[in-house]
C-alpha cells in the first residue's frame, strides 16, 4: 500500500513541469475511470483484481488505524451502494469476516441491476452471510458497530443520496469509527463539494481509502474535511506520471534558498520588486507586501506611493526604497529603469481611475505583475480591458469576493447548490478564470487553487496539520501578493512563484501560530527558509492527518 509516506515519484511530479518540488496528482473520476480501463483493455488487470486490492486496502487501513479491533475483532456494518464502489464494500465485508469480524452487511439499491464485478463479489459475501436492505441499518441502535464501511458512493455519484443511505449512515456511524470507501457518500469526487441542497453534514468519515491517487474531491471545497484522515492505496495501476493532471504540492519548488545564484551575486542579480502603493494613511498594505517580498530575497524592493503620501513611507521604511508615482506617466518614467522586473499592485491602491490607469500602465510595460486587491476592484465594472491587457505572466490573486467582482457567472456556479455531479469545482472556477483573464489564477482559501491560461493547475492544501485558521487575518492577503511579486523579482515563473509564495505564507504562519498578525509573516520568513530542506525534497506533512 502506498500512504502519506509513499515515495515522491511513486507519487506522479510536476507533469507540467511548472512546479519542481514534491507533487502528488490529483484525479479526476473521468480519468481515474480512463486508467483502470485502459488497464483491463490492455489486459493487464480485470476489474475484479482490482475490487479486490480496493477492498483489501480498506481492510488493510482500518486494521492498521484500529489495532485493538483488528486484534480481537469487531462488529462491523458494511453499507454497500448499488455500483463499483458497493462491490468495494463487499469484497471489505467478505475479508473482515475473514479475519474475525462480526459483520452485518446492507445494500442499496436492486442487486439485478448491479455491474458483474459487484454482482460477483456480493454473491461471494452471501456464501457467508446475508445482505440486508439498507433501511435496516437505520435502526441500529447507537454503539451497535465498532466500524462501518461507508462503500455507498465513489466516483459514479451523480446525484444526492437517497435518504434512506442518508440514515443509515447516520444511524450506523454513531459510536462508530466510519472508513469510506473512496470518498464519503454524497460527497463529489471531483469536486469536494456535497451534493444536495442545504449544508453538508456534519460527520463525514474518520479515514478514507482511496486508490492509486488522491481524488481532487479529496483536496477542494468542503473534501477535505469530509474524508478525514486520507489514505491512498496501490491497486496495481502503472505508476507512470498522468499528463495534465492538476497536481497538489507537497513541499516547497527547489530553488528557493537565495543561496542558489552564488556568493558572489550581485543585489541586481535577485530583480528588483516595484510596489505600488495608495495615497496617504493606506500605505500598510504596500509596505507589507514590499517587505515579504525583500524578505523572500528580491534584490531590491521599491514602494512607489503618490507624492503626497512620501513622507508617511518615508518615516515607515529603511530598507525598501522609496519613490513618488503621482500617476500612470510617472509610472512609464519608473519603469524606464529596466531592472525593475517585477510588480505587485493593488494594495490599498483604491478602486478607482487612478488603479484603473496605473494597472494598464503596469501590464503595458510588460513586467511580471501581481494584481491583487484594488487592481481587480477597480475593474469590477468593466473587466474586459483588464483581460485584454493581461499576459500568462501576470499572477491575479483575489479572494472569494474580489473573485466574484470580476467572475460574477463562475461565482454563482460555486454559489449555488449542487445538485448534480460532477460539480462545478473551485479548481474549474480558477481554469475559466485564468483562460477568461489570459493569466495565471490564484483563487485564495484553505484550498488554494492556481490556474495558468494553458490550462495547468496546482492546489495547496492548508488542512489537518497544515490548517492555518489564524492566517485569516487582515494584511494577509498583501503579505501573499508581495511573496509572488519577491519570487517574480528573482525569475521565478507566474505558476511556480504562486505556488511557492502560497507554501511559504502557510509555513510562515504555522510557524508564528495563534495570535499571528500579517506583520509577523515576513519576520517569520528567515527561520522558514532556513530550514528549507536541501534542493526542496522534502515534503511538509500530509495535508489529510496522520
Ligand atoms: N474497476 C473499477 O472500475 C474499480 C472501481 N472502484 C470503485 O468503484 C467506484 C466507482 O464505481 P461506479 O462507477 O460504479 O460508481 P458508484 O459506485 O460511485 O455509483 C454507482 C452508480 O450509481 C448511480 N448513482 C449515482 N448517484 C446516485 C444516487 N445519488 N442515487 C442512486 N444512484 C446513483 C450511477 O449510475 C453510478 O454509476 C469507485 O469510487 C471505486 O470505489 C474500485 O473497485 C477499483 C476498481
Ligand atoms: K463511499
Amino acid at each position: 500500500m502506498t500512504n502519506e509516506a509513499g515515495a515522491e515519484s511513486a507519487m506522479g511530479g510536476g507533469a507540467w513541469g511548472a512546479f519542481d518540488g514534491p507533487t502528488v496528482e490529483l484525479l479526476d473520476g473521468a480519468r481515474m475511470r480512463a486508467l483502470e480501463q485502459a488497464q483491463m483493455a490492455a489486459g493487464r488487470i480485470s476489474g475484479l483484481e482490482l475490487m479486490e486490492a480496493a477492498g483489501a486496502a480498506i481492510v488493510a487501513a482500518l486494521s492498521s488505524a484500529r489495532p485493538e479491533l483488528a486484534r480481537r475483532g469487531g462488529r462491523a456494518a458494511v453499507l454497500c451502494g448499488p455500483g463499483a464502489n458497493g462491490g468495494d464494500g463487499f469484497v471489505a465485508a467478505r475479508r473482515l469476516a475473514g479475519r474475525g469480524w462480526a459483520v452485518e452487511v446492507f445494500m442499496l439499491g436492486d442487486p439485478a441491476r448491479q455491474p458483474p464485478d459487484a454482482a460477483a463479489n456480493r454473491r461471494r459475501w452471501e456464501g457467508l452471510g446475508p445482505v440486508r436492505d439498507i433501511a435496516r441499518a437505520a435502526d441500529a441502535a447507537p454503539g451497535a458497530f465498532d466500524a462501518v464501511i461507508d462503500a455507498g458512493f465513489g466516483t459514479g455519484l451523480s446525484r444526492p443520496i437517497p435518504r434512506t443511505l442518508r440514515a443509515a449512515l447516520d444511524a450506523a456511524s454513531r459510536g462508530a469509527f466510519v472508513v469510506a470507501a473512496d470518498m464519503p457518500s454524497g460527497w463529489c469526487a471531483d469536486s469536494g463539494r456535497h451534493l444536495g441542497e442545504g449544508p453538508a453534514p456534519a460527520r463525514g468519515a474518520d479515514l478514507t481509502v482511496t486508490f492509486h491517487r488522491p481524488r481532487l474531491g479529496h483536496a477542494l471545497g468542503d473534501g477535505p474535511r469530509a474524508v478525514g484522515r486520507l489514505v491512498v492505496a496501490d491497486i496495481g495501476l502503472p505508476q507512470d506520471p498522468i499528463a495534465d493532471a492538476p497536481l497538489l504540492f507537497l513541499g516547497p519548488p527547489r530553488g528557493l534558498d537565495k543561496a542558489a545564484a552564488g556568493p558572489r551575486a550581485h543585489k541586481y542579480v535577485h530583480g528588483h520588486a516595484l510596489v505600488l502603493a495608495g495615497g496617504c494613511g493606506k500605505g500598510g498594505a504596500a509596505r507589507l507586501a514590499a517587505r515579504a517580498a525583500l524578505r523572500v530575497g528580491a534584490g531590491l524592493v521599491t514602494v512607489a506611493p503618490p507624492p503626497e503620501a512620501l513622507a508617511e513611507n518615508a518615516a515607515r521604511l529603511d530598507a525598501v526604497m522609496l519613490r513618488p508615482v503621482a500617476d500612470a506617466e510617472a509610472l512609464r518614467r519608473a519603469l524606464a529603469d529596466r531592472r525593475i522586473n517585477a510588480l505587485a499592485l493593488g494594495m490599498g491602491l483604491g478602486a478607482d481611475a487612478r488603479a484603473r490607469a496605473l494597472t494598464l500602465a503596469a501590464l503595458e510595460s510588460g513586467r511580471a505583475a501581481t494584481l491583487d486587491a484594488d487592481a481587480l476592484g477597480a475593474f469590477a465594472a468593466d473587466p474586459a480591458p483588464l483581460f485584454a491587457a493581461l499576459r500568462p505572466d501576470c499572477v491575479l490573486t483575489p479572494h472569494e469576493g474580489e473573485f466574484a467582482r470580476l467572475f460574477p457567472d463562475l461565482a454563482e456556479r460555486l454559489r449555488a447548490p449542487a445538485l448534480a455531479g460532477p460539480a462545478f469545482s473551485r479548481l474549474d472556477a480558477a481554469r475559466e478564470a485564468a483562460r477568461r483573464a489570459g493569466a495565471t489564477v490564484l483563487l485564495k482559501g484553505p484550498d488554494t487553487v492556481i490556474a495558468s491560461p494553458d490550462g495547468a493547475a496546482l492546489v495547496h492544501l492548508a488542512a489537518g496539520p497544515r490548517a492555518a485558521p489564524w492566517l485569516a487575518t487582515a494584511g494577509a492577503g498583501d503579505v501573499l501578493a508581495g511573496l509572488i511579486a519577491g519570487l517574480a523579482a528573482r525569475g521565478f515563473a507566474p505558476l511556480e512563484a504562486a505556488a511557492a509564495a502560497a507554501w511559504l505564507h502557510v509555513e510562515a504562519a504555522l510557524r508564528v501560530g495563534p495570535g499571528l498578525i500579517a506583520e509577523d509573516l515576513p519576520e517569520a520568513l528567515p527561520a522558514v527558509l532556513r530550514a528549507l530542506p536541501p534542493a526542496g525534497a522534502a515534503r511538509a506533512p500530509w495535508p489529510w492527518g496522520g
